[in-house]
């Protein structure tokens, strides 16, 4: 499945030697497929895939599962083993060294790879070209789709590595999260009667299509209107899987008082609203968990951008026609997903997908690019995207280009330094990370965890007496990511408030710098990178953790970041007087 597209990449066989590089095409688009197995499983996050294959036979395959997992690269290396000597990588996109220690590079080097092809460069500035240069610098050949390779199949292939990533790439070109927007319409073009009333227009199975579109979203945003007159839960029901935020725009804040987007008990909702909006409201909404971030002027792309600051990659659309007329017409719309149900409602009034655009002639039309059509049980799905896709050749220099053009250029200066997605400049500051710790537990034995997110998680229950809080604490050790980790915990934290221990919220913080500690002890990288950063203020930059984060606007306590700032001068500290006892020495 292709990224927020529910089209299947087809894996042609067209191995047809005729074709010049048709046997690496084929590889790399297997590799884009087996890429977007990820998506909607965790976050939304960049999709790898990696193929390693000899004598055109596949020997080893692996995905990035989640953010702070393994990479594609060292599990097809794994899977591969001695058959990686003297064998062919296919990337579908080249690995972001996020951590600084090139995980996945030395995993191919170690492997004996000799060949790497590769589908595009990274979209991220501040990770594209790195990984290339470092494999070719090992002495590997390195040939990417389009740039060193081109053919028709060549194209093709590129395509694919292209959609699978579509949300990262518009992304980067275009500074705000990836938006779908998506409606059920019945023939006549109507998505509700003249009544407002709208369930069901589509079918079961387009409405399942829905829910695994939701799992490949960050976020959900629907207008005050909707709200009013669905009381949308919003939720993706398809069975496991993410489940995105909701987000409500709503100007007036005259919003119902019962609503099932106020009950946050199995996922957030934050309302975005106009500066002063009816103050009570806002109150109420806070006292029943919900977030309110209030704008001067509430408009589609101060809100996207708002977003985008807050490390959100995919957004779902799932208004009625007068906000996504609104979303349009300021660009931020890249895709869209149009359910056509076989009925006809009719009603002057009723309402219509896409309300005012200001268009007078049909030739002011907006055309869909790269449709397509699917029928979903009595219904058919007409998708396409409404900007194309950004061109992935490099035309902005990245950073280390930069600097080396213009050596005044300090590559990363800031006073301070935002980091959340572990894809971000300064990722590995993120508790999802993936660089396992050891940490001594009770008895004083080191147990290893597979990230600092879930060492934390878990000391949430660890030392209450009771057996179902250990089993807990077992199965949140055991998470296969730490997004999974931090969504089993918090689950139970809701579920069972008396499992978790008394003393929690006076402890966390010594749990925190516990895991902290030993994470940038033993990663020497990870110790230079911190050091790195001396002199500016570090912020987590979490969409919703104002305890842990610091937001964008300074609004939350970012313990993280201050923690971080603390083992900073405690590192520096240790090494001043090191540096101090060995001149001492002299
Ligand atoms: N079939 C389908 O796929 C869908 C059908 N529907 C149906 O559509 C109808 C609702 O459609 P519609 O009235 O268009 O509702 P919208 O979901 O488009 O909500 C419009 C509201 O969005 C809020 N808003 C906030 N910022 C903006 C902005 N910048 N521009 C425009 N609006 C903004 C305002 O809320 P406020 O007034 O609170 O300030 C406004 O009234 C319902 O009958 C619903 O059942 C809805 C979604 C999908
Ligand atoms: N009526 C309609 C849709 N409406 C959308 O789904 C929302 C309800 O979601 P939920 O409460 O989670 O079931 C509703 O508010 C609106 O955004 N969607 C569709 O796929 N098909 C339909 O026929």
């Amino acid at each position: 499945m292709a990224a927020s597209f529910p089209s299947p990449i087809i894996c042609k066989a067209t191995t047809n030697n005729n074709h010049p590089h048709a046997l690496d095409s084929f590889h790399v688009r297997r590799a884009a497929e087996i890429a977007d197995k990820s998506a909607g499983l965790t976050s939304p996050h960049p999709n790898f895939g990696c193929v390693i294959a000899t004598a055109g036979k596949v020997v080893g395959e692996g995905y990035l599962y989640a953010q702070g997992t393994k990479p594609a690269e060292v599990q097809a290396v794994e899977a591969a083993g001695e058959l990686c000597r003297g064998a062919t990588a296919y990337l579908n996109m080249e690995p972001g060294d996020c951590h600084g220690d090139r995980t996945a590079v030395s995993a191919l080097v170690k492997a004996g790879i000799t060949r790497v092809v590769v589908g595009i460069r990274h979209p991220l500035q501040h990770l594209r070209s790195h990984a290339l240069r470092a494999m070719r610098s090992e002495g590997l050949q390195v040939d990417v789709l389009g740039e060193d390779l081109k053919s028709k199949v060549v194209e093709e292939a590129l395509k694919s590595c292209l959609i699978v990533n579509a949300p990262l790439i518009y992304r980067a070109a275009s500074r705000v999260p990836f938006s779908v927007l998506k409606y059920a319409m019945t023939l006549d073009g109507k998505i509700a009667a003249s009544s407002g009333h709208a369930s069901w227009i589509s079918s079961k199975e387009s409405r399942y299509r829905v829910f695994e579109l939701r799992g490949r979203s960050d976020a959900i945003v629907v207008g005050g209107n909707t709200v009013r007159k669905d009381n949308p839960r919003l939720t993706a029901r398809h069975g496991g899987g993410h489940v995105p935020i909701r987000i409500v725009m709503s100007r007036t804040l005259n919003l119902p008082e019962v609503a099932n987007l106020w009950d946050v008990s199995s996922v957030p909702t934050i309302v975005v609203t106009q500066r002063g909006a009816r103050k009570n409201f806002q109150k109420f909404l806070a006292s029943k968990g919900v977030e309110v971030v209030e704008f001067d002027i509430l408009n589609t792309r101060d809100v996207m951008e708002y977003f985008y600051d807050r490390g959100y990659l995919s957004i779902l659309w799932e208004c009625g026609g007068t906000l996504a007329a609104s979303a349009i017409s300021s660009g931020i719309i890249h895709k869209v997903f149009a359910f056509v149900a076989p009925k006809i409602i009719g009603g002057k009034n009723a309402p219509t997908p896409v309300g005012e655009l200001g268009m007078v002639e049909m030739t002011q039309a907006l055309d869909l690019i790269d449709f397509s059509y699917e029928q979903i049980g009595p219904d058919m799905l007409i998708s396409g995207f409404l900007q194309p896709l950004p061109d992935p050749t490099p035309v902005i220099p990245s950073v280390d280009e930069t600097y080396a053009i213009d050596p005044s250029v300090t590559p990363y200066e800031s006073s301070i330094i935002f980091f959340y997605k572990t894809w971000d400049l300064y990722g590995a500051f993120s508790n999802f990370s993936p660089h396992p710790i050891q940490m001594p537990d009770e008895n004083g034995d080191y147990q290893t965890w597979s990230s600092v997110e879930h060492y934390y998680q878990a000391h949430k229950f660890v030392g209450v007496n009771d057996p179902v809080a250990r089993d807990f604490v077992e199965d949140i050790k055991s998470a296969k990511s730490p997004e999974e980790a931090a969504r089993m915990a918090r689950t139970i934290q809701r579920q069972h408030p008396d499992l978790v221990r008394f003393d929690w919220d006076a402890v966390k913080i010594d749990v925190m710098y516990r895991a902290l500690k030993c994470k940038f002890s033993i990663y020497p990288h990870l110790n230079s990178m911190l050091l790195s950063t001396a002199g500016s203020v570090l912020v987590e930059a979490s969409p919703h953790d104002l305890f842990w984060g610091g937001g964008r606007d300074g609004e939350g306590l970012n313990y993280l970041g201050r923690l971080l700032m603390q083992l900073r001068s405690e590192f520096l500290g240790e090494s001043l007087t090191s540096s101090e006892s060995s001149f001492l020495a002299l």
